[in-house]
């Protein structure tokens, strides 16, 4: 497929500009709290407007309550932002478990996609026409491709397809719409930290082809440059532990600019919450024993979202000791 036959309207909709005269209650905390920690003040990151958008695909009867709302970003927040208890999904920031944390200069959109019955009622039904029309073939078409790198390298591993398929079970997909507006002084902010990914395998679009991901190799950080018409493939920690340390999950952060906001969309394919995920069995051996601990993967998600993004550590905490053919 064409990656660029992806229009992605909703995006780039929401990046265009700035709300102005927002309620101060409606600035979200993550742009009244110090971002970083210098004596020069910085502008507010610019909040964005997806009012228009919305009123695309509302009921005459919801517009009347529309029109008032619409002026205002709270009407965003209720129909899209990330809820209490309901996890990172939603319009929002991730990894945000302090108040004392230094924010990323990045908002997100975060949502489960496939299976279709794990999709949040509030969520994904809601998303205005033409975009969640796009998002459904895109997740489609994503999901192949996924399984089809994936099976290419249980191949390359001489382990047999349905080993590494059955540790992903049903699988399930979900895509980070990731916004990165300009700072001007970049020096002193992180567009994401540091991390590798938490779930199987991570297709990455740099949507609008701004320079900003760099990944870490041999000790340095290396810029990826946008190229157009291509994905970024990166593996992920779940990836790493089903081929005992074979392929390793790769350390990623995103940087941000003084000229140009930065749109990327990643979109992750990795095992459904109930699986056990551990090494594929045939790649157990005494000469190659367990390099990581079993664990649930949705045990394995809770845990790696309920802490800031810091590099792999978090599965360096899944290590065996002894079986640690491959340290880092
Ligand atoms: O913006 C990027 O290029 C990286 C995004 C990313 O690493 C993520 O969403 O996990
Ligand atoms: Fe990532």
């Amino acid at each position: 497929m064409e990656p660029t036959s992806l229009t992605v309207p909703f995006v780039q909709e929401i990046a265009k500009e700035p709300l102005t005269g927002v309620p101060e209650r409606y600035v979200r905390p993550h742009h009244e709290r110090p971002i970083i920690s210098t004596t020069t003040p910085l502008p507010q990151v610019p909040v964005i407007d997806l009012s228009k958008l919305l009123s695309q695909d509302f009921e005459e009867t919801e517009l009347e309550n529309l029109h008032y709302a619409c002026k205002e970003w709270g009407f965003f927040q209720k129909k899209f932002g990330q809820r209490e208890g309901e996890g990172v999904e939603g319009y929002g920031q991730a990894f945000v478990v302090s108040e004392e944390q230094k924010l990323e200069w990045a908002d997100m959109f975060f949502i489960l996609t496939l299976p279709p019955y794990l999709r949040k009622p509030y969520l994904f039904p809601h998303i205005p026409l033409p975009f969640r029309g796009d998002i459904e073939t895109y997740s489609a078409e994503l999901k192949n491709l996924a399984i089809q790198i994936i099976d290419l390298m249980a191949k390359a591993l001489t382990v047999d397809i349905k080993e590494i398929r059955e540790l992903f079970g049903e699988g399930i997909q979900s895509m980070r719409m990731n916004y990165y507006p300009p700072c001007p002084q970049p020096e002193l902010v992180m567009g994401l930290n540091p991390h590798s990914d938490g779930g199987g395998l991570t297709i990455l679009l740099q949507a609008n082809e701004v320079e900003g991901l760099q990944i870490k190799k041999d000790g340095s950080w290396v810029p990826i440059k946008p190229l157009p018409n291509a994905f970024i493939i990166n593996l992920g920690d779940m990836l790493e532990i089903m081929t005992n340390g074979n392929y390793r999950s790769i350390e990623h952060r995103a940087k941000v600019n003084t000229e140009r906001e930065r749109l990327s969309i990643a979109t992750f394919y990795s095992p459904g919450k109930d699986v056990i995920v551990g090494a594929a069995p045939s790649l157990v051996t005494q000469k190659t024993p367990a390099v990581f601990k079993t664990i649930s993967a949705g045990e394995y998600y809770s845990g790696y979202l309920a802490r800031e993004l810091r590099g792999r550590s978090y599965l360096d905490s899944l290590r065996i000791q002894n079986g640690d053919k491959k340290s880092c």
